[in-house]
């Protein structure tokens, strides 16, 4: 079972509001780096990992303890190098990850975005509302060590670029501390 001390590349969580950029920078991080990206939500539906149905929001449930179970042969893998965005980020083992990014954004650019997704009105206000209170800002921290929590804004295309940028700094500072 690997840690931050003895995994030979760092693990890196994509994490935020829904709508906030994460599986558009994500895979952009993961190629920069030449690591490998894991599409979360394409691995649930791919395997099926969901519990119930939930009537009100109309869609199963994701089941975590089958998410982590399909995980954890990778992510406690001595190799690392492993990039992963999801909208949730408590529940992760906290010694998975070596940075753990939180993407922030404007609730109006937000709201737009999630708008354009179709999303029910409750749906969109419901995480425009969590964008606003900083929900996932607040997990991150709450779940992980501040030093290995960042917050970065990407509300436009400039800002994407230099998010890439920067993480891929962080993480190449990480491997060259082995
Ligand atoms: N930095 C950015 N600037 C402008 N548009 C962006 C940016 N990041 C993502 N988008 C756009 O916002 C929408 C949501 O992005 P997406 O990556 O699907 O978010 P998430 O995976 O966090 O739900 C998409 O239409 C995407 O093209």
């Amino acid at each position: 079972m690997a840690t931050r001390e003895t995994r030979k590349r760092p693990n890196i969580l994509i994490t935020g509001t829904p709508g906030t950029g994460k599986s558009t920078l994500a895979p952009k991080v993961a190629s920069n780096l030449n690591m490998e990206f894991i599409d979360i939500a394409g691995e649930i539906k791919k395997f099926n990992l969901y519990g119930e149905y939930d009537a009100d929001y109309q869609c199963h449930v994701l089941d975590e303890d089958k998410l982590l179970d399909h995980l954890q042969e990778r992510m406690d893998s001595d190799e690392g190098g492993i990039v992963i965005d999801y909208h949730a980020c408590e529940f992760f083992p906290e010694r998975w990850f070596d940075l753990v990014i939180v993407l922030r954004c404007d609730n109006t650019i937000l709201f737009d975005r999630l708008t354009e997704r179709n999303y029910p009105e409750k749906k969109v206000r419901e995480n425009v509302e969590c964008e606003i209170f900083g929900t996932i800002l607040d997990e991150a921290k709450e779940s992980y060590s501040q030093e290995i929590v960042h917050e970065f804004s990407n509300e436009n295309h400039d800002q994407m670029a230099e998010n890439v940028r920067k993480i891929t700094e962080l993480a190449l500072k990480i491997k060259k501390k082995k």
